[in-house]
């Protein structure tokens, strides 16, 4: 035989009830011998309950059970339920009157639930022509007189269920109320919330049934809430042992006591949803996997009770003490950690228990806290435990630093030793975060990478659209989800938690709206998102200011702006000691020769112990292309420097190459990577521009390029014979002082040195070290182009997302 549960989602009003109807009706034509176990329909016990609050706090709570009275027939006209209308009526009326109520009362209200659900879908079934039988759990399941969570006394209970089968179970489907049960003195007693679950394990085991199916509306157990982790997978199969800690640790779907009747007789059970007859649910079975983690569960209805004192260290039985005072008051503890000192203890109570376990602490350790043996008994309410089910503690590092990572420190955590669990009490507002990391962590699934970006000009936007293209590459080959939940401009944010599309231009300039750096920081908040990365594409001072926010906020930077790095050097320690507290990193890569791998090398080589004695070359792809091609063609300057900037090598404003700003800003972050302490003002730049060009608007200087035609001219005509134009970058002397020379200059060399050679909008970096001699290493490539630096964005992206 097969006892099917369903539970009250399942049996609610519209398409529940009647879909359990046919899911019956099915299985009785196929000539599957069943018995079927309800709870109470849809949303009953609480209402019941609420009622009962209500009518002791003499809250009129007549109109809340008028609807519920309506609730329970409204779909069913020809049933009636006056019998149980009118018992209800008089338990209610006689609460309000005593304005107060016993857990005994309390039992006898619920198990109208149960009793109603029952009764209807028997009657529904004999509508039907199925022979079904109602069946008062309270006549089979005795318990003791613990209401509210009564324990099944199991020979008895046993004795009449084989009795009532024995009788009834022939072609007749009994219909089996869960959750109520009764005392030996016949009154009503409750096997504790989701006891219809338990009441199914129980007649399983009593009648050794084949499997015991549980009907929910959900597909089956998921690697994690799946309103809480939107990438939770549903699990196959899950052992007996997996499943009771995931009933433990809040897997509300499963009651912890469940279990053990299935263990007992080897049944298995299989969790199905009532509403999609095309899957097969999770079959929970004997058979354990050794594959490894199984599952994430949440307790959120908890707290954190931590009892501190620097008398505890060594003294002997104070666990007993806290432990034997809370046990006589019948709170239970979960999640016990003690320090190696003694020195405090932390543990986890339910959380409508825990004024009252400090109460009953303070009192306990009442002398000790006079002696100053304990100075402190706390709770932290606002807490929520995380059990990774099935984590072994040799890779454990994995959640754990990504948690870190993502600014969440867990305040407490323990394993069991036997079994490969870990639980984790975090604070309860960064617990949907907490699992979205964890999960993305651990499971076979992609990390996701919640990416803002600053800046949608020739670099910014060229970078999203190469995310957009390659993400489906990337997320295949590495199992990283790029994720553009924020794109801004200096006026405009388009925000998508769940990523932006090609669409995005459009999107951004139709639904875009005025924003704050902190408002980018408040949706990632509100949204829970992990691995955050802020990526900025402008050439903006103003937005630097907000590194150090989004830092604190658990961004990690990407830049291929220059700015930052070259502000005042007290910045730039301030930055760096930001990243180190928050762990967090701040990758530019692009900063100097745009894609070409130049910071890294250079860092490398420094890390390394090679002294690097001098850096050289061509800094500037824009300038560059401007030299080599106006050295070797009869063009007018103002033309090269006008396809230079068509190009996209240029600065958005083009005066900052040519004034040598930029070539400045790359030279003085060289130097500062080699832990030089130079500020911009020691670099001593040749400016380019003529005096009288360089104030105004970007646009005006642009209408006058016509202007450099005859200086540059000139000084082209000045050199002596194949000799060409270069404009360089030297960084120079004893850089193993505080400080280095930093000159940026237009020279001539010879067309056949290896500056001379140099062609199109190629950079070239001499770096001279002790070890390599006068051979320099030589780095070459293009060194602008939004193309390339955009490439070298995503690189630098790409690597944060895979350190994680
Ligand atoms: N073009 C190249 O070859 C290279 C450029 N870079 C750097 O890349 C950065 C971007 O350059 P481009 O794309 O050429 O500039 P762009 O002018 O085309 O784009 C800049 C974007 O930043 C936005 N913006 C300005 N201020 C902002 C703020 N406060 N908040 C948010 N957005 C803001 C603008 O609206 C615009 O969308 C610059 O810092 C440049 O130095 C670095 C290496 C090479
Ligand atoms: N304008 C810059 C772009 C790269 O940093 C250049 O020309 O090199």
């Amino acid at each position: 035989m097969k006892i099917l549960k369903f539970g009250g989602k399942s049996l609610a009003n519209g398409k529940g009830v009647h879909t359990v109807i046919d899911i019956i009706g099915d299985k009785i034509k196929k000539g599957e011998k069943i018995t079927v176990v309800l709870s109470a329909r849809g949303n009953t016990t609480n209402e019941l309950e609420e009622i009962l609050e209500k009518a002791r706090n003499n809250e009129g709570y007549q109109e809340q059970l008028k609807a519920f009275k309506q609730y329970q027939v409204s779909d069913f006209r020809d049933i009636a339920f006056d019998e149980e209308f009118e018992n209800l009526d008089k338990l209610f009326e006689g609460v309000s009157l005593l304005k107060d109520y016993s857990k005994r009362i309390k039992d006898q209200v619920l198990s109208y639930g149960e009793v109603m659900s029952a009764k209807l879908v028997t009657q529904l079934l004999q509508q039907k022509n199925i022979k079904a039988n109602y069946t008062d759990s309270r006549t089979l399941i005795i318990t003791d007189g613990q209401f509210g969570d009564a324990q099944p006394l199991n020979t008895l209970s046993k004795e009449n269920v084989i009795d009532h089968f024995g009788k009834y179970n022939g072609s007749t489907v009994n219909v089996v109320t869960g959750f109520i049960a009764s005392n030996t003195k016949n009154e009503t007693t409750t096997l504790g919330r989701n006891g219809s679950n338990y009441t199914a394990s129980l007649l399983a085991n009593y009648l050794d049934a084949e499997e015991l199916q549980n009907f929910t509306h959900v597909d089956g157990i998921y690697t994690a809430n799946p309103d809480l982790v939107p990438e939770a997978k549903k699990i196959e199969k899950l052992s007996f042992e997996e499943a009771n800690e995931l009933a433990y640790f809040g897997a509300n779907i499963l009651h912890a006591k469940t279990i053990i009747p299935l263990i007992e007789k080897n049944i298995p059970l299989r969790i199905l949803n009532t509403f999609n007859d095309q899957n097969n649910g999770t079959l929970i079975t004997s058979e354990t996997n050794k594959k490894g983690i199984k599952s994430l569960s949440v307790l959120d209805d908890v707290a954190l009770v931590y009892l501190e004192g620097r008398g505890l260290l060594g003294k002997i039985g104070i666990d007993a003490r806290i432990f034997r005072a809370l046990a006589h008051k019948n709170i239970s503890v979960s999640i016990i950690s003690q320090g190696s000192s003694e020195r405090g203890i932390g543990f986890v109570v339910d959380a409508d228990k825990a004024k009252e376990a400090k109460v009953i602490l303070e009192k306990e350790f009442e002398v000790d806290v006079h002696q100053q043996d304990v100075s402190k008994i706390s709770i932290d309410q606002e807490v929520s435990v995380i059990s990774i089910i099935g984590q072994d503690l040799s890779t454990f590092h994995k959640p754990y630093n990504a948690l870190i990572k993502n600014q969440v420190v867990p305040l407490l955590f323990n394993n069991t030793i036997t079994g490969k669990n870990v639980s984790l009490v975090v604070k309860q507002h960064q617990l949907h975060r907490a699992l979205n990391v964890i999960h993305g962590e651990i499971f076979d699934i992609s990390k996701k990478i919640n990416i803002a970006i600053f800046g949608h000009g020739l670099v910014g936007g060229t970078l999203i659209d190469q995310i957009l293209q390659s993400r489906t590459q990337i997320e295949k080959r590495k199992d990283i989800n790029l994720n553009l939940f924020v794109v801004a401009n200096s006026q405009k944010v388009l925000f998508d938690k769940n990523g932006v599309d090609t669409e995005w231009k459009t999107k951004l300039k139709e639904e875009g709206e005025p924003y704050e750096v902190k408002d980018i920081i408040q949706f990632a908040k509100d949204n829970h998102l992990e691995n955050l990365i802020a990526v900025d594409n402008t050439a903006s001072i103003d937005f630097t200011k907000h590194y150090i926010d989004l830092v604190n906020h658990g961004f990690d930077l990407v830049s291929s702006n220059k700015i930052a790095n070259t502000l005042g050097f007290d910045f730039y320690k301030k930055l760096r000691t930001e990243l180190e507290e928050n762990q967090k990193q701040y990758l530019y890569e692009t900063n100097v020769g745009a894609g070409l791998p130049l910071i890294d090398t250079i860092k490398l080589l420094h890390l390394s112990g090679e002294n690097i004695t001098r850096i050289k070359g061509v800094f500037s792809g824009s300038l560059s292309y401007l030299f080599n091609t106006f050295s070797n063609e009869e063009r007018p300057f103002s033309e090269v420097l006008q396809e230079a900037i068509d190009k996209g090598f240029t600065e958005p404003d083009p005066r900052e190459d040519l004034c040598g700003n930029d070539v400045g800003r790359k030279l003085l972050i060289l130097a500062r990577e080699l832990d030089l302490c130079n500020e911009f003002e020691d670099i001593n730049i040749h400016n380019l521009i003529p005096e009288n060009l360089r104030e105004g608007e970007v646009d005006t200087f642009l209408s006058r390029l016509k202007e450099l035609d005859e200086v540059f001219q000139n000084v082209k005509e000045d050199q002596k014979p194949n000799h060409v134009l270069r404009y360089i970058g030297d960084l120079w002397g004893d850089l193993s002082q505080e400080k280095g020379n930093l000159d940026v200059k237009l020279v001539s060399v010879a067309q056949s040195s290896p500056l001379g050679q140099v062609k199109g909008s190629d950079s070239i970096f001499e770096i001279y070290t002790e070890s390599y001699g006068e051979q320099p290493i030589v780095i070459q490539g293009a060194g602008a182009g939004a193309a390339v630096t955009a490439r070298g964005v995503f690189g630098d992206i790409l690597r944060l997302a895979e350190r994680g």
